[in-house]
């Protein structure tokens, strides 16, 4: 297998909902990346797919457009721009339907690319996928170097997600479907593997015997953004939390895997989500807390409520904000809860995962010990932290405060962070599944999580409101509090 940033062989990256918002705010400036850098060559093309009638020349001035926005303004060099650009093409067809607009797309695949590498990136609806996978096959699309990507929530329940597993099984084998969590792209949620399995010290460390219990957060500050639509039928916990925040917790629960391949590691992750403990339907309403935003203030701007943000007098019982305990029945993980959080319009943006160790068992000293807590920033301020106990230097004898030894990444190595989807997209082109979901996994997650959403739904009560700019409503501090515990935020 070539090095995982060297060139790629020429491929055809077949974009299907290529004038929505993901392909024109990450896609698009992650395959630019990979061109500067090198790594795509001058004969591959991106070929942007959606009903739009658009000519090359309209999409590749969106595409211009978005790289002026999304891309960082010192890493755009007009130049190399422009001739990404020059290798982008656009094919207006309607994926769901069996119609003459395929011969939109087909018009640009003739012999000389017919063993080419061919990545099919579904970036629509996911209720589109099983149609779209069909014409692709019915159309003579689908070569043996073809493989296809889809994007998250796969479905929306166990139901739809079997169904549309089933139906794009049809047509691609499993090892040909990349099913993509663009968390496991970041290079710090990569680096969960190498902290526990390269460093002893904390892999000695990592299970009740010291371990209290975790905490994982992904916090963001903004709000719907023009997605409503989606959002709205959609919400935080089909949107972070079946997928993202599990695939994380995963990843820090997981045994060791036998080597690093693709289904080594899925097999251990998929240990994890079955050894889940089922959530009663009556205790949804106490260990799944949801919530959604009011009008607030975030630093010094007042922002508008989640319901104000969709418009039009819109009303919505979508939850914006879960926090849920989540434990894993098994011998390592016995008795230590896994918090999940993920909202919109908190605080602050960070991603970041709170193991809290255990108290000591006995404290000759007179002032308060805290326990230790080793914190791994996925993002931003990427690093870990770990705080002790230390003696306050000074003549005030054996007085104790608690210090940090902090590692930041981005003193400790000098590489730029590629955004996730630049590893994920070329990973795609190399055939590398290791970052990406298996089918079981998927359907795991979804089993666990669809009572939850069973038992909200039957109790409208559920939702509870908080005020944008805060960490979510109350009662996601009493989900720690009935425990004994707080989160990391309100530690004093
Ligand atoms: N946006 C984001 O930040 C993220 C999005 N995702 C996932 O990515 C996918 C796309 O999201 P997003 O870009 O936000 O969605 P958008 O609503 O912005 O875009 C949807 C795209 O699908 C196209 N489309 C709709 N119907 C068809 C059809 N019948 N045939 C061909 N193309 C069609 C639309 O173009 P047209 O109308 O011209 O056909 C448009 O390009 C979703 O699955 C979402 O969950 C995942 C993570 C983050
Ligand atoms: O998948 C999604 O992720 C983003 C958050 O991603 P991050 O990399 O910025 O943490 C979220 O905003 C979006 O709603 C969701 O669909």
């Amino acid at each position: 297998m070539p090095s995982v940033t060297g060139p790629v062989d020429p491929f055809d990256y077949i974009v299907f909902g290529a004038t929505g918002d993901l392909t024109m705010r990450k896609l698009l400036p992650a395959l630019y990346y990979r061109f500067r850098d090198g790594q795509m060559p001058a004969d591959a093309r991106i070929i942007g797919a959606a009903r739009s009638k658009l000519s090359d020349d309209d999409f590749r001035g969106r595409a211009e457009k978005a790289l002026a926005r999304f891309v960082k303004a010192p890493d755009l060099d007009e130049a190399v721009a422009r001739r990404f650009i020059g290798q982008i093409y656009f094919a207006s067809v309607n994926g769901a339907e069996a119609d003459s607009t395929w011969e939109n797309l087909l018009r640009l695949f003739d012999d000389g690319v017919a063993s080419r590498t061919r990545v099919f990136y579904l970036a629509t609806s996911p209720s589109l996928y099983g149609d779209i996978c069909r014409n692709l096959s019915e159309h003579g699309l689908v070569t043996p170097q073809s493989r296809v990507v889809l994007e998250k929530p796969i479905g929306t329940d166990l139901g739809s997600a079997e169904r549309i597993n089933d139906e794009v099984g049809q047509v691609f084998e499993e090892k040909k479907i990349f099913r993509i969590d663009h968390y496991l792209g970041k290079e710090t949620v990569q680096n969960l593997i190498a902290l526990r399995f390269a460093n002893p010290v904390f892999e000695r460390l990592w299970s009740s015997d010291a371990i209290d219990h975790v905490q994982i957060t992904a916090a963001e500050t903004v709000g719907v953004e023009g997605r409503g639509d989606y959002y709205d039928s959609s919400g935080a916990l089909r949107d972070m939390i079946q997928n993202h925040l599990l695939q994380v917790m995963c990843l820090v629960a997981m045994e060791p895997p036998g080597a690093l391949d693709a289904d080594s590691l899925r097999n251990e992750k998929l240990k994890v989500l079955r050894a889940l403990k089922p959530i009663a339907p009556d205790d949804v309403a106490h260990v799944a807390i949801r919530g959604q935003y009011g009008r607030g203030k975030i630093g010094d701007t007042v922002v508008p409520g989640y319901m104000e943000e969709l418009g039009e007098g819109r009303q919505s019982r979508t939850e914006t904000f879960v926090a849920l305990k989540a434990e894993i029945h098994n011998w390592r993980w016995g008795k230590v809860p896994f918090y999940l959080r993920s909202g919109k319009r908190l605080p602050n943006k960070s991603s970041e995962i709170v193991v809290q160790f255990k108290e000591t068992p006995w404290s000759i000293f007179k002032s308060k010990l805290q326990s230790n807590r080793l914190i791994i920033r996925l993002q931003p301020q990427e690093g870990i932290q770990l705080s002790i106990m230390s003696k306050d230097p000074g003549p005030d004898g054996m007085v104790l405060r608690p210090a940090n030894i902090d590692i930041s990444f981005e003193k400790a190595f000098s590489t730029r962070y590629p955004d996730a989807y630049e590893r994920l997209l070329m990973d795609t082109v190399r055939g590398d599944p290791v970052l990406f979901m298996r089918r079981d996994e998927v359907e795991a997650a979804w089993t666990w999580v669809e009572p939850v959403l069973d038992g909200w739904a039957r109790h409208p009560d559920t939702l509870h409101y908080y005020s944008a700019g805060s960490w979510g409503p109350d009662a996601a501090r009493t989900l720690l509090s009935r425990d004994g515990r707080c989160w990391h935020e309100d530690v004093e």
